[in-house]
């Protein structure tokens, strides 16, 4: 199978992290962007082959999955130089990880159907990324198998039924890794602010966080019943959640989460609106 990643940013370099090693033999991976320095760390570090955008033509034409992995802000104009280089009758597959555009955009720009529109997470950089994903009614059972095997290189794959839930999923499991590793930071502050070192802080904070998620993974329990186990009435738990709620942390993360999902949705508008 033949992949090509057109953008070699965070995103698409977490994803050949996963990749690179776990493919077959003859499958490769073939990266274009415009940035030389990205595609020189991509080549040294996971041996994939590369091409600036200009050089694009053969690695696109001869692609059995064109990954696109460009910002949203970038898909439209992506999609029409890709227009020309797309063989209609090899039908290969096109996977887009872009927040927000929407695949009946994205086939009218490209002039062709087959998307699977999917959302990881930067940490399949080592293996422990999730995605949502979607395909759109050009997509053969064969192409969904091939798209579910490249993001499962990476982690657990979440089919939905329907496209729009695509932004639920930005907002919980795509942009999720920011809000975890803000709360780190906060944690990291307070350990600080109490009179830890730096290094002290951030050991415990990380250990904390990698073995309570751990905990809640392998637990059959609702994480609701392992938090109120930390919870003694009276104790510290209980002085710190009580504070917290006073604060209206957990409305804060809720609606956190629903002003990226909005965001995806709105990209989605405003991009897809532009013809
Ligand atoms: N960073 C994240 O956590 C996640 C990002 N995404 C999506 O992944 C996509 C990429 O995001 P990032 O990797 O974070 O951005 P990034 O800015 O790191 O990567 C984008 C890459 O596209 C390249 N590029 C620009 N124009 C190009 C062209 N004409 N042809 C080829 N390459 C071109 C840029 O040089 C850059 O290397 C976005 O659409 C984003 O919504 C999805 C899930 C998670
Ligand atoms: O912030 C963003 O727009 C992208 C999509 C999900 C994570 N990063």
């Amino acid at each position: 199978m033949k992949i090509a990643f057109i953008g070699g940013g965070n995103m698409a370099s977490a994803l050949i992290a996963g990749l690179a090693g776990k493919l077959t033999a003859g499958a490769d991976i073939h990266v274009v962007d415009p940035n030389a320095d990205a595609l020189e760390r991509l080549r040294t570090q996971y041996g994939v082959t590369t091409a600036t955008a200009a050089d694009a033509d053969a690695a696109v034409a001869a692609a059995d999955v064109i990954v696109l992995a460009v910002k949203p802000q970038s898909m439209r104009d992506v999609a029409a130089q890709l227009r020309p280089l797309i063989d209609t009758a090899r039908q290969p597959l096109v996977v887009s990880i872009a927040a927000g555009i929407r695949s009946a955009d994205l086939a009218r720009w490209l002039g062709y159907g087959a998307i699977v529109r999917c959302m990881p997470n930067t940490p399949a950089l080592i293996g422990m990324g999730i995605t949502g994903m979607t395909a759109t009614a050009g997509v053969s059972a064969q192409q969904k198998q091939a798209a579910d095997d490249i993001l499962r290189a990476v982690g657990p794959t979440v089919w939905l039924d329907d496209e729009a839930q695509i932004d639920a999923v930005t907002a919980i499991s795509g942009s999720g890794p920011a809000y975890v590793f803000y709360f780190i930071e906060a944690m990291q502050q307070a350990a600080k602010e109490l009179g830890l070192s730096d290094e002290q802080g951030t050991q415990l904070a990380l250990a904390t966080f990698a073995g309570a998620a751990q905990l809640a993974t392998q637990s059959s329990e609702p994480v609701s019943l392992l938090r109120e186990r930390v919870t003694s009435k009276g104790g510290t738990t209980y002085a710190a959640l009580t504070s917290m709620e006073q604060s209206g942390v957990k409305a804060a993360i809720v609606k956190g989460a629903k002003a990226a999902a909005a965001r995806g949705k709105a990209l989605g508008d405003e991009l897809g609106a532009a013809g």
